[in-house]
């Protein structure tokens, strides 16, 4: 199935993703594309392992679910969540048999270099979410990405390079037959991780994140009562940084119907971006409640909570004077 982000715990339990096979291996895939390389892959064992799928193209998602739904798979999971917000927020420490990279967006000019994924910070990060003796395999046909992708894994330091003929299910994805069409190779390298995988990932800090409470009132809010006069229309752009997060107020919206507000903010986390909308919503007694809008399917972090916080912090600037805090 489809993974919403909300839909996650962070981090999640593979027993819980996958109820029917708990006790199975797990795989994650990153850009899987048009998904052809797991069933092909998956078809190698002699049970499928448990698979999960991040791919940022929303098209490749659909294509590749289909495929999934064709070959019965039925302990496949995909989502289109960037990869280090994966790995990092969701995927839980040494759980992994395997990280598959098949034919990663090469990024070849210089100044693009460090959009690439494969990276030390990545190993790293990898290396915390395997289990002992895992690895990263890489399918390239970027020669001068293969090596750069080798010496971050070098860099990483918790990494040991193997190189192998590449599997035969990577080299009948949608890229490799572009790339061997043309008469280009392709390389494959295990990274093999040689990291105590929970020791690793206590270094790595990453955003607080929580999923989305199925009760209205555990989002993050607080209730003010505003003064008669108030007024948003002057309302300006403002930004706010903590240890962990940046926030933008970008703008504030007024509802035709009602004097009631909506503000939309922008957060980032490390890896994660997310839009989200904070009300400003009268409520019978008078009071005035400010409120993270489920809209979008927000994951509750540090960095959204902040939002509802400097929105709040707005209005007593305005004049409200708070009653309750509950972010
Ligand atoms: C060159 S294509 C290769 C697709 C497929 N693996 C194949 O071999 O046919 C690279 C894919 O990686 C996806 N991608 C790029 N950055 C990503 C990220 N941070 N997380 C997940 N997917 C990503 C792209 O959307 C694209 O579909």
């Amino acid at each position: 199935m489809i993974y919403q982000l909300s839909q996650f715990l962070f981090p999640d339990d593979p027993a819980r993703l996958f109820p029917t096979t708990p006790e199975r291996e797990l795989y994650l895939e990153i850009g899987f594309g048009d998904g052809r390389f797991w069933p092909h892959y998956a078809g190698t064992f002699a049970e499928a392992p448990n698979y999960l799928g991040a791919e940022i193209s929303g098209s490749s998602l659909q294509k590749a679910q289909a495929r999934l739904l064709k070959s019965g798979l039925t302990n496949a999971h995909l989502t289109k969540l960037p990869a280090m917000v994966l790995l990092g927020a969701v995927v839980p420490a040494g759980s992994l048999s395997g990280i598959i990279v098949n034919f990663p967006d090469p990024w070849p000019k210089k100044d693009h270099l460090d959009q690439r994924l494969l990276r030390a910070p990545f190993f790293r990060l990898a290396a915390s979410r395997l289990r002992p003796g895992g690895a990263v395999l890489l399918t390239t046909d970027h020669e001068e990405y293969f090596d750069f992708a080798c010496q971050g894994a070098e860099e990483s330091g918790v990494t040991r390079l193997e190189r192998a003929e590449p599997p035969a299910a990577a080299l009948e994805t949608k890229y490799a037959l572009k790339w061997r069409e043309l008469g280009i190779a392709a390389q494959h390298a295990r990274f093999v991780s040689t990291a105590d995988p929970f020791a690793l990932a206590a270094q790595l800090l990453r955003p607080d994140i929580q999923a989305l409470p199925q009760e209205d009132a555990d989002l993050p809010h607080s209730i003010v009562k505003l003064p008669a006069d108030f007024d948003l229309s002057d309302f300006a752009k403002q930004a706010l940084r903590g240890d962990s997060y940046t926030v933008v107020l970008l703008d504030a919206y007024r509802s035709l119907r009602r004097p009631e507000y909506t503000v939309l903010a922008h957060v980032e986390e490390g890896e994660l971006t997310q839009e989200v909308l904070v009300g400003i919503m009268q409520r019978p007694d008078g009071s005035t409640l400010v409120r993270l809008a489920k809209f979008g399917g927000p994951i509750i972090t540090a960095g959204v909570k902040a939002a509802v916080g400097a929105v709040t912090d707005e209005l007593v600037r305005r004049g409200a004077v708070v009653t309750h805090l509950g972010y």
